[in-house]
């Protein structure tokens, strides 16, 4: 079993990455229901939340079926982290996230983010002084550091489980690399092989099938595995990772069937969070994803995405499951 603070998880659990336009609440339930152990918001900026902006309000959004659930905050400041943990902590999350790793200009700029890798003691004084403002407990998710030549991460890894960090989530690169390059997981086994460390170390980066979920468990020993863009359109991975990890086999691709089910409950979710207007325009993105790989299928996705109303992109779906009824997909 696996702990983060009190919050007891299943061996090796997985974990839905936050990703900012994706994990909002209609996705995070969609995941959850396909086996994600814990799911985290996208990230909520710090200035915007006490500066009462609507956009970063409405992230804290959370719902009792997707708990075990952490939002993730973001920012430099520590007066602004510490009024924000407090209006965070009113929407009762289970973990507190605290984002070091995002590589964006506009985050790093102001030192929020990955922009922190170059200042340790500020990463570990934030740290600390958020673990004392709460009791719910406070995780971090980062990268190996700012560039090759400054990873630090073992180090770093032990000064935040010593400030009282509960969890830490670490994505294979560096600020430098942004997202090229490979992730490397080796410096993460040796975060998790320091004999000091006893928090929970969880791996990020590049896991996009289920043989590469085992590898970071059986190879690399970690203690579970954080998953994002394989997510993506595809909710179904934490089953088909599970799935795998009992039987050895692959799940069969996932139908047709399921795959406008899952269009439609997204949708319907969205609708029932942020009304019609806003849900319909919101789902739009995850369209391309659910459906990737059919044949011919622009007229309908043109459907989808330019329909204002609810019950023509429901039609739209119709649509796709008398025309395309028995489409094989591959894995
Ligand atoms: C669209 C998108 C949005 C993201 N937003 C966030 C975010 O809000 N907070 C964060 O910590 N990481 C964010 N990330 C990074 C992911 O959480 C993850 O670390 C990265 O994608 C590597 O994992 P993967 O290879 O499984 O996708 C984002 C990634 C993507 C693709």
């Amino acid at each position: 079993m696996v702990k983060i603070d009190n919050i007891e998880l299943p061996d090796f659990p997985l974990l839905l990455a936050p990703m900012e336009d994706v994990s909002d609440p209609p996705f995070r339930a969609l995941c959850k229901e396909q086996g994600a152990d814990v799911v985290y918001t996208e990230f909520v900026s710090s200035e915007g939340l006490i500066r009462n902006a609507a956009k970063s309000v409405m992230k804290l959004d959370i719902y009792e079926k997707e708990r075990p659930v952490g939002i993730q905050i973001f920012g430099a400041n520590l007066d602004s982290m510490l009024q924000t943990i407090d209006i965070v902590a009113e929407s009762k999350p289970d973990i507190i996230d605290i984002n070091f790793g995002c590589p964006v200009k506009k985050v790093v700029s102001k030192g929020a983010g990955a922009g922190i890798l170059k200042d340790v003691c500020l990463m570990e004084q934030l740290t600390a002084e958020m673990v004392k403002r709460t009791n719910i407990p406070i995780t971090v998710k980062t990268r190996l550091g700012w560039d090759h030549d400054s990873i630090r991460i073992v180090e770093v890894a032990e000064r935040l489980q010593d400030v009282g960090c509960k969890a830490i989530s670490i994505h294979g690169r560096t600020r430098a690399q942004m997202y090229k390059g490979e992730a490397d997981w080796k410096p993460i086994m040796d975060v998790k092989n320091n004999p000091r460390m006893h928090i929970p170390v969880f791996g990020n980066g590049d896991v996009d099938t289920p043989e590469k979920a085992m590898l970071m468990r059986d190879e690399f020993g970690l203690d579970g595995c954080m998953i994002g863009r394989a997510s993506i359109g595809n909710p179904w991975f934490f089953k088909q990772v599970k799935h795998f990890f009992e039987t050895g086999e692959h799940l069969a691709p996932i139908s047709l069937e399921e795959r406008v089910e899952a269009a439609r409950r997204h949708l319907q979710m969205s609708i029932d969070w942020k009304g019609e207007i806003l849900g319909v325009f919101e789902t739009r993105r995850h369209y391309t994803n659910y459906f990737k790989g059919i044949p011919h299928f622009k007229e309908y996705r043109m459907k989808m995405v330019t329909s204002d109303r609810a019950k023509d992109v429901f039609a739209a779906f119709d649509e796709v499951l008398d025309k395309f009824a028995g489409y094989q997909f591959f894995e």
